[in-house]
């Protein structure tokens, strides 16, 4: 079954589709300041929080789900936040399009779908080659946030960091069940409400790290992202 898709008409909304694939996003903000990326927005609680928090920052929220890009939308413009921009495309695809060396100066990965069943786990958004691709768009010393109710999720990701040089953990232990100043989104506080544990991920891009293009990896096709560069891939 096809779900109807609903007009998103928004000005904070941007179709990406119809950007040209050289598009410099840091251009579609009015203020010229650093860029942030939220993966997997879902309806914008985290974001307008933390654009309120960071007026000196622009936001991308980006989701696969378009009603999830409508409420967020819906959310956003009814505050006076100015420094958000929504947009519909699978996170691997719009950074391989859109993305460069060092435009990220954070990066922000709120409760993604979790795929407890282990046959699944292939098709989790965050691996090797996620994390790696990160370090080639996030500036030196740029934050990455990763955010899990899922204890094994975590401890996949905190297991992976020791053999991948460019990240520095920000936290004492691998993660936390707590983290000062980190809005809640919508999911993280359905979790806690039912007393169930978030766990959250600081890392930063060591300053002295590069990885050069060459090393960038490819996306292979997955579960989420069944397109290639010329294949649209937004009904997913
Ligand atoms: C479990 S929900 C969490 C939503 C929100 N971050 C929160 O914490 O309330 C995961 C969201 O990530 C989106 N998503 C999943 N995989 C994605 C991908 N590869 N690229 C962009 N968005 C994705 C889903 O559509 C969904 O809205």
């Amino acid at each position: 079954m096809t779900q109807r898709q609903i007009e998103i008409t928004s000005p904070t909304f941007i179709d990406a589709w119809k950007l040209p694939a050289d598009q410099d996003i840091h251009q579609l903000f009015d203020q010229q300041q650093p860029l942030a990326l939220e993966i997997g927005c879902g309806t914008g609680d985290f974001i307008v929080q933390r654009a309120a928090q960071q007026p000196d920052t622009n936001f991308l929220a980006i989701d696969i789900y378009n009603k999830g890009c409508y409420k967020s939308c819906r959310r956003i413009d009814k505050t006076d936040l100015a420094n958000i921009r929504v947009m519909r495309m699978e996170a691997r695809y719009l950074l391989s399009r859109f993305g460069r060396a060092d435009m990220l100066s954070a990066i922000y990965i709120n409760c993604p779908d979790p795929w407890p069943k282990k046959r699944h786990r292939d098709r989790r958004l965050v691996n090797t080659t996620f994390l790696t691709q990160m370090l080639y768009y996030l500036q030196p010393g740029g934050d990455l946030y990763f955010v899990t109710d899922v204890a094994d999720y975590a401890e996949q990701v905190a297991e992976l960091i020791p053999a991948l040089p460019g990240y520095q953990n920000q936290l004492d232990t691998p993660f936390t069940l707590e983290l000062e100043g980190y809005p809640l989104s919508k999911y993280m506080r359905r979790f806690l409400s039912q007393n169930l544990p978030v766990h959250f991920q600081h890392l930063k891009r060591r300053e002295d790290f590069i990885l050069p293009k060459e090393q960038l990896p490819v996306t292979e096709k997955g579960f989420r992202n069944r397109h290639n560069l010329d294949t649209p891939c937004h009904i997913i």
